[in-house]
């Protein structure tokens, strides 16, 4: 039997890549440029499988086409809000996605973000590499305690609570929790955390905000300027969830006007752009969407891929699918 075509739409670590290429009709984009629409309905046309990311938008019309060959989009990444599942659904497209293998990681980067702000690690390290510092002085470069704050995490799923168990076992956080359900008893006991009915109970009572909930239209711009506007002027919002989660330019206005004491941002609602009044602003931390980049996670992601597509195309259920 002909092995199934799939296309790998960006470069992938080398070992996937070739556990890939043992079983499948491989393409590969050694390039690594990012595809745009026409390619993406283009692959539809002619793929059995696409394995797109975070940087392949996927919206309803790209879907729009005479005849799909494609009959799985395996992403490789958690977030698939950049892929129209409803439309893909109509056209008899499965979709799956990487859970787990990468919570750890992207909650290590959520508290790199996180104690970097607070502690103006980015001020410091730009203050020293342009030979500005002067030694040290007792109220040089304050910053604030990280160890025993409150940390409000909104989205309780695998990463938020990859998140708790940091902040509370780690730094003794007190740990409060707004989620789209309700979280179980025994979960919230984990981390002796608090779950509070709506957005608006958790922010003013939170030294750290943590956004770890998905993107997409339902949460765009969650935190907006009137919700930015509740949080102590000396919190801190935390965002390794989806830019678009996020009004930047309601974000930018609390950090120059100090509504807020700053952010650590690992992504950007239109990212690789990033608004300028993003880029001057110090109280800030940015890191170029780095959440699942170890070695040790890119490769399981790969992996975890090609276990749902095996799964699929010997007919059966891929244990990720999301669609
Ligand atoms: N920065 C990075 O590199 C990475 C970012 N991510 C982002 O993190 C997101 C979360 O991933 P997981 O924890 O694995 O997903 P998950 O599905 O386990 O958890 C998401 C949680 O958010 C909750 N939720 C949804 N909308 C909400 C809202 N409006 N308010 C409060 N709670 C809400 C859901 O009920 C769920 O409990 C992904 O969708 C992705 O966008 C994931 C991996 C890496
Ligand atoms: O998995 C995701 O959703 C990412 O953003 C990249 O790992």
């Amino acid at each position: 039997m002909a092995k199934p075509r799939v296309l790998v739409t960006r470069a992938w670590p080398k070992a996937v890549e070739a556990k890939m290429a043992e079983a499948f009709e491989l393409t590969l984009n050694r390039d690594d440029r990012p595809l745009g629409l026409a390619d993406l309905r283009a692959a539809l046309a002619n793929y059995d499988a696409v394995l797109p990311t975070v940087t392949d938008k996927l919206p309803a019309q790209v879907f729009d086409l005479p005849e799909a060959r494609t009959k799985i989009l395996a992403n490789y990444g958690v977030g698939f809000a950049h892929i129209d599942t409803a439309a893909a659904k109509s056209r008899g497209i499965a979709v799956t996605n990487t859970p787990d293998v990468l919570s750890e990681c992207t909650a290590d980067i959520a508290m790199t973000l996180m104690l970097m702000a607070a502690r103006r690690a980015g001020e410091g390290e730009r203050e020293l590499r342009e030979g500005r510092w002067t030694g040290w002085r007792p109220t040089h470069l304050i910053g604030s305690k990280v160890s025993g704050a409150t940390l409000g995490i909104i989205g309780f799923g695998r990463i938020g609570q990859a998140m708790a168990q940091r902040a509370h076992h780690g730094f003794g956080m007190k740990i409060l929790v707004q989620n789209r359900s309700a979280v179980a008893s025994e979960i919230l006991a984990r981390y002796d955390a608090e779950q509070v009915p709506t957005v608006e109970d958790l922010l003013p009572r939170c030294d750290f905000v943590s956004l770890h909930c998905p993107g997409g239209s339902a949460n765009r711009h969650l935190i907006d300027a009137r919700r930015l506007d509740l949080m102590k002027p000396s919190a801190f919002l935390i965002n390794t969830a989806r830019g678009e989660v996020v009004d930047e330019y309601a974000l930018a206005q609390a950090l120059w006007f100090g509504t807020i004491g700053g952010a650590g941002l690992d992504v950007f609602e239109r990212e690789p752009a990033i608004p300028p009044e993003l880029l001057g602003a110090d109280n800030l931390v940015m890191l170029p969407h780095l959440g699942s980049a170890t070695r040790e996670t890119r490769e399981a992601m790969g992996f975890r891929v090609f276990e749902n597509l095996q799964d699929f195309f010997a007919g059966r259920d891929p244990r990720d699918k999301v669609a």
